[in-house]
Parts: C-alpha cells; sequence; structure tokens
C-alpha cells in the first residue's frame, strides 16, 4: 500500500509528537495515528523519518502476524517544533539524555508545553524537571511490550497497562486529555495518585529480571527455569527489596511473587537489557541496578548483588 508523503513539518508546530522511533516510541505512535490522533513521530535520523512518512508504519502482534499499516507523518528531531500547549511523549532510552539532548530539548518545547516521561528507572524526573523549568511534567509508567522490528515496524509483544502520575503540579486538564488519548487509542490507561509505589514495583522487576537475563543471554521466561537460576534471582530481589523498602516497598513476598508472574506473562520476551546488548548499545543499567546501588549508599549499606550485576553488564562490551 502506497501512503501519501504528508509536507514535513517545515514551519508547522506539532501538537502531540512521540520522541524516538524505537520500540515504544513507534507503538505509541502507531496506535495513536491508527486511532485519529494527529500525532507526529520525532525520530534521531532523518532516513528513519523519510523511511516512514513513505512507507508508513506496520504494526505487528505478538506472534509477528500483521495487525495494520498506519499512515504516519515523521521528522527528524533536529527539524521538530512542538506548539505552545503540546505534549509530547518521551520514548527514548535514559542513556540518550545527554547534556545536547537535554539543551535540544528545552529549545523544542515551549515553556507551557508537557512531555509524558516513559522511562524505565530512575532518576531521569529530576534530570529533566531541571532542564525543562515551567513545563509540566507528566510520569508514566508501563508494562506495555514493544520491540521495533526494523525502522519502519513493530511488534506488540506483550499488552499491559500504563500509569499515569496524577500530581498536584500538573493541570489536570492536561492529565484528562493525555488519559482520554491513550485510551482512544487502545491502551489501559489509569491516573493513579501513588504513583511512587508503582515505580518502585517496576523498579524492582527491572532491577531484577533485566540485568540477569542480558548477563546469561536468555529469555525472561527462562530465568525461572532452574533453581540455579532462581536462587539467583532471589539473591538479588531480596537484596534489591530490602534497599527499597527503606523508600516504602512493601510486602516482600507478593513482590516476589510478582517478579516470578512477570517472568512467566513476558516469557518470549528479550528484555530491554538483553536486546541493548545484542544490538551493542549502552544499556539502562545505570539508571537501573546503579540507582540501587547509589540508594543503597544513601542508607549506608551494601550492595554487593547490585553492585556486582551493573559492572558485569557493563563489562559485556
Ligand atoms: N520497549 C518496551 O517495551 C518498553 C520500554 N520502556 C522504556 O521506554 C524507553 C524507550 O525504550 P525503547 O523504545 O524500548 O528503546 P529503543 O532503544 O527501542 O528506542 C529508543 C529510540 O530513541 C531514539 N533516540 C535516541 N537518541 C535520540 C535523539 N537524540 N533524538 C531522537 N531520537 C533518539 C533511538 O533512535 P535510533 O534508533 O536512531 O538510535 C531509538 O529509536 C526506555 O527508557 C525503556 O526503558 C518502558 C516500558 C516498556
Ligand atoms: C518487564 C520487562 C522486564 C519486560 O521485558 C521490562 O520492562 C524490560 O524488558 O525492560
Amino acid at each position: 500500500m502506497v501512503i501519501k508523503n504528508e509536507r514535513r513539518n517545515g514551519g508547522k508546530m506539532d501538537k502531540v509528537a512521540v520522541l524516538g522511533g524505537g520500540s515504544l516510541g513507534l507503538l505509541l505512535g502507531g496506535k495513536l495515528r491508527a486511532s485519529g490522533c494527529d500525532c507526529a513521530i520525532w525520530t534521531r535520523t532523518r532516513g528513519q523519518a523519510d523511511l516512514l512518512n513513505a512507507k508508513g508504519l506496520t504494526l505487528e502482534d505478538q506472534t509477528g502476524a500483521i495487525v495494520s499499516r498506519i499512515a504516519i507523518r515523521a521528522s527528524a528531531f533536529e527539524k521538530a517544533r512542538l506548539s505552545e500547549t503540546g505534549v509530547v511523549f518521551l520514548a527514548v532510552k535514559q542513556t540518550a539524555l545527554t547534556a545536547e539532548m537535554l539543551r535540544k530539548l528545552s529549545g523544542v518545547i515551549p515553556v507551557g508545553g508537557a512531555v509524558v516521561l516513559f522511562q524505565n528507572g530512575i532518576g531521569h524526573r529530576e534530570l529533566l524537571k531541571e532542564a525543562l523549568p515551567d513545563r509540566q511534567l507528566v510520569t508514566a509508567i508501563t508494562t506495555e511490550g514493544a520491540l521495533r522490528v526494523d525502522e519502519t515496524t513493530v511488534r506488540h509483544t506483550g499488552s499491559g497497562e500504563i500509569r499515569i502520575g496524577e500530581e498536584e503540579q500538573v493541570d489536570k486538564r492536561l492529565l484528562t486529555f493525555i488519559e482520554r488519548m491513550l485510551k482512544q487509542a487502545g491502551f489501559s490507561v489509569f491516573l493513579s495518585k501513588q504513583l511512587e509505589d508503582a515505580i518502585l514495583r517496576k523498579l524492582l522487576v527491572n532491577a531484577v529480571i533485566n540485568p540477569l537475563t542480558a548477563i546469561l543471554r536468555i529469555r525472561n521466561g527462562e530465568l525461572i527455569e532452574t533453581t540455579f537460576r532462581m536462587n539467583v534471582m532471589k539473591s538479588l530481589f531480596r537484596e534489591t527489596f530490602d534497599i527499597l523498602s527503606a523508600y516504602g516497598l512493601k510486602d516482600e513476598p507478593a513482590s516476589w511473587d510478582a517478579v516470578v508472574r512477570v517472568c512467566s506473562a513476558t516469557r518470549l520476551n528479550e528484555s530491554s537489557m538483553l536486546q541493548d546488548v545484542i544490538a551493542r548499545k549502552p544499556t539502562e543499567v545505570d539508571f537501573i541496578n546503579g540507582a540501587i546501588c547509589r540508594m543503597a549508599a544513601e542508607q549506608g549499606k551494601e550492595a554487593p548483588w547490585n553492585t556486582a550485576v551493573t559492572a558485569l553488564v557493563k563489562a559485556i562490551h
């Protein structure tokens, strides 16, 4: 199917955009656009934007079967412009949030604009708050699974949910707008006043599953297949839970069950850290296990397991 190549947004300001043409960005952008939202995808390279404009985006289900082909409006981030009250869904890795990137973001997102943060791990909210004063920052935690197959194809590897923080400093109408937009695109969305708990729980899951699958080069489900792997998982889990419990994480047995459940529910997934290791890209380990080590240090505790997995993941390449 040939899709009309839309005018690049030279001079045109976007009202809604997804920054990042990777796994999550293509899933968000594709589904938003398919639901009728006039959302643009901002990519790192001009080449990917050209391909998306020319070919559209192919959305696959978890078996790899094509679900839909969607006409897309894409532009390279260097050419991007956001309207005064625009919303950007930030779908880049934490490793991309360099000083240069933060400077660019502050040039593209006008005062009053909004950014929805989807990153795993912690630390990015504080970084962006400092770099983007007077913009509305919305934190999202998602258990959706996405995998970029190629520059114009994304596989929806697992349906989950999107929790959006209902923080006091964020305009309620903006939150409702974002919630409605994502729901219309087919996502399960919840506004939550207790997002901190969801952030800690996701951090725990990522801190256990991601480094071990990356080091052992196995899929999520293979982690719970042998007693040896379960023992290693349990040790990393116990240490991480103990450190996070000082920040309010509760119920160790239920938390362990949740980690095992995620392994089983996403058993065929390669974790995002394993995908990065295979693609020889920098991983988010510093913002997951590295962050746990820093939290331990603040409490005057040792974190030998988190220290070791951080070092091992970094040592792979
Ligand atoms: N994938 C998933 O299922 C989930 C991901 N997340 C989180 O979402 C975030 C994104 O993850 P994911 O989509 O998997 O990551 P990917 O690596 O697949 O995608 C990141 C995208 O960001 C782009 N990018 C990097 N630097 C820039 C830049 N300077 N300007 C514009 N684009 C840039 C990359 O471009 P290029 O490819 O050209 O380098 C890439 O397309 C991560 O923090 C992850 O932890 C959370 C839950 C689920
Ligand atoms: C939940 C999990 C582990 C699913 O793969 C994930 O979030 C990731 O890979 O980063």
